[in-house]
């Protein structure tokens, strides 16, 4: 038999991921800490719904302790907050020569390198619309970006091999160099995602509303200065330039909010995953854990991140019930970018 693409957390995205690899006729051992979920899985009735694609499938499918062996191939796709526990569990099963590939929002590739080490360690980027509606039920929304690459950019046979599989999933899947640069231009892209879900607008509302401009810019001009300090080129896509940002270049920056407005409007997922934990969901977000190596970043360089702090702030009183879902929450980020 062949070896099995191990996919660790088969929520919205890694479910997604997962089922299309299974109707392509790979392997795939699915592994997630929701019961009825695995169930479902295993029962073959994981439905992957919505206007990209509608199939149902299925497939061997456990929860954590009751993965057996070790693997080479483990695609982790849980939230950010999670990210650590996950990989210390995944850890004994990854083979000597494997790796671990992080389908996250985030700078999770950091964590999952720590554990597993950077040689066991990939990059990679996801920008596609997913979520998960009840076990065994995902809706995949709209396709987006998806993006692989080494860790110190260099193009291995894994890498490709990788890449050819994750075509089959999305056959514009992007083998790159300077997968950080993604990862770092969704850093910026994503900030304007959790300061969304400070709201109940939608993602191409709020970008497109007036009295939310100033905030947006500032930002994400002070995510992307984290990346510069880093040495960093960030990356474009799906409609964001962070370049326009980090030049504070005007125009450029209006047709970008532009195009990521056009990108967004009309989408069967019109908020974000962060908007859906907090008022659907009632969870905790993973808005803390993705902004936590930012902010370490910025302390390195000593540069200041009031913006991306009180975000942080406010998600959490939203979290703890502290604060409802509302303009006002995004008015009080608004205030703190207006004095940075
Ligand atoms: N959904 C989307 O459209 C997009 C999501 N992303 C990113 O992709 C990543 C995955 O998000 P998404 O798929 O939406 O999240 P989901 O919550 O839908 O899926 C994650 C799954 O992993 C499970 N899980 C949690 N901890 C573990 C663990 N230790 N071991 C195994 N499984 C675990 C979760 O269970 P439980 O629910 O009980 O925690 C859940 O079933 C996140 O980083 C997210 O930010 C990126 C782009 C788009
Ligand atoms: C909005 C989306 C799907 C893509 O940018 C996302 O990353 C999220 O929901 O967290």
């Amino acid at each position: 038999m062949a070896e099995p693409v191990v996919i660790w957390g088969a929520g919205a995205i890694g479910g997604t991921i997962g089922a299309f690899l299974r109707r392509a006729g790979h392997e795939v051992l699915f592994v997630d800490v929701v019961p009825e979920h695995v169930a479902a899985i295993r029962e073959g009735r994981l439905h992957i719904e919505g206007p990209v694609a509608d199939f149902m499938t299925g497939g061997p499918a456990v929860l954590p302790q009751d993965v057996r062996g070790r693997h080479r191939l483990v695609i982790l796709a849980v939230k950010a907050h999670h990210t650590e526990a996950a990989t210390r569990a995944l850890a004994p099963h990854l083979a000597e020569d494997g790796a671990v590939v992080s389908c996250q929002n985030g700078l999770n590739e950091l964590t999952i390198a720590e554990i597993v080490g950077r040689e066991r360690t990939i990059g990679a980027f996801v920008n596609f619309y997913a979520d998960y509606l009840a076990p065994g039920h995902l809706a995949y929304a709209k396709r987006g970006a998806v993006v692989v690459g080494e860790l110190d950019g260099a193009r291995t046979p894994r890498l490709e091999a990788l890449h050819a599989l994750l075509r089959e999933f999305d056959e514009d899947a992007v083998l790159s160099g300077n997968v950080f640069g993604y990862l770092w231009g969704k850093a910026g892209y994503g900030a304007i995602l959790k300061a969304s879900a400070l709201t109940n607008d939608t993602i191409a509302d709020f970008i497109a509303a007036p009295e939310r401009q100033l905030l947006i810019r500032r930002l994400v001009q002070e995510i992307l200065a984290v990346a510069a300090a880093e040495g960093v080129t960030p990356l474009g896509f799906d409609g964001f330039d962070p370049i326009a940002f980090l030049r504070r270049d005007e125009a450029a920056i209006a047709a970008c909010m532009q195009r990521m407005e056009t990108f967004n409007r009309g989408s069967a997922k019109p908020r974000s995953g962060i908007w859906r934990d907090l008022a659907i969901r009632k969870r905790q977000t993973d808005v803390a854990a993705q902004l936590a190596p930012v902010r370490a970043a910025a302390r390195r360089h000593g540069l200041a991140t009031p913006i991306a702090d009180a975000l942080v702030r406010l998600i959490g009183e939203i979290e703890r019930g502290e604060r409802a879902i509302g303009p006002e929450a995004a008015d009080a980020l608004a205030r703190v970018a207006a004095q940075h």
